[in-house]
């Protein structure tokens, strides 16, 4: 019952081949938060949150939501993956991708209704897409890519949503667009969590941070972890530095 609201990760470790990339990670999290995932270069963000979804195995660890294993939950968490990792020459048009969000996972062969359709429209315009619906996904520039994909994850209705560096090569109104949806969905009582590498926007976007690199440095609060110390032993970055990215002031 204590762990009703939180969400878990005890003591994970991951290697790729051999190789360790996240030791002995442990935090705790609120639900109802918004989250940013920061660290340097290479300090294994993308691999925390591919491990959390169960997207790759992990040595040894749990990730636990509301006190269940997290994958008991698969069909209510949404993962938007880093842009450079989507094959955007796949023929697929808008409004089919947000759709592919309404399919529950082991129901690919179920027809949609009419309802799915509109509610994918639906999701559309809360991106500023909805004119869009009939074009190819490829064609669109990154930031309209990026909302098209956050449409998809709002279609499926999900409690907890992952995204991984959105906000990288779009253009402002895009990222606007999509933290504004991100603080609603927060605001709603859903936990986000945003794999994020822009120091400068830190403070503005987030609830909590989980600060890694390769171990855990810090994790709660934006002021308590966005601080001088920790996030020198993070970045391992010169003082100055980080002030002028605006850290601890
Ligand atoms: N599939 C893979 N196979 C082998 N090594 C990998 C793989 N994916 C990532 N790595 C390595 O694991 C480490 C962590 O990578 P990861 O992409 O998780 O870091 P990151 O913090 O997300 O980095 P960035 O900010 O550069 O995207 C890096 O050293 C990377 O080279």
């Amino acid at each position: 019952m204590m762990n009703k609201k939180k969400l878990t990760v005890s003591h994970l470790y991951v290697s790729y081949h051999g190789t360790e990339v996240l030791r002995d990670i442990n935090f705790t999290i609120e639900k109802g938060k918004l989250i940013g995932i920061i660290g340097p270069n290479g300090a294994g963000k993308s691999t925390m949150m591919k491990a959390m979804l169960g997207l790759i195995p992990k040595d040894s660890g749990s990730i636990e939501f509301g006190g269940s294993p997290i994958r008991e939950m698969r069909k209510k968490i949404a993962y938007v993956p880093q842009r450079s990792n989507i094959d955007w020459d796949f023929p697929i048009v808008v409004k089919d991708t947000v759709l592919l969000g309404t399919y529950p996972k082991l129901g690919l062969f179920r027809r949609p209704t009419k309802n799915d359709k509109e509610w994918a429209l639906e999701c559309l315009a809360k991106v500023g897409m909805e004119n869009f619906a009939d074009s190819q996904i490829g064609e669109l520039s990154g930031g309209q890519q990026q909302r098209v994909f956050l449409a998809r994850s709002l279609a499926q209705k999900a409690d907890l949503f992952f995204l991984d560096e959105p906000f990288v090569g779009i253009d402002v109104s895009s990222e606007d667009v999509i933290i504004n949806i991100l603080k609603t969905l927060r605001d709603e009582g859903k936990t986000v969590f945003v794999v994020h590498h822009d120091l400068t926007k830190v403070e503005n976007y987030f609830d909590d941070l989980i600060l890694i690199n390769k171990e855990l440095i810090g994790a709660g609060p934006v002021n308590h972890v966005f601080r001088p110390e920790l996030m020198q032993a993070a970045y391992k970055a010169p003082l100055g530095m980080l002030e002028s990215l605006g850290v601890g002031i």
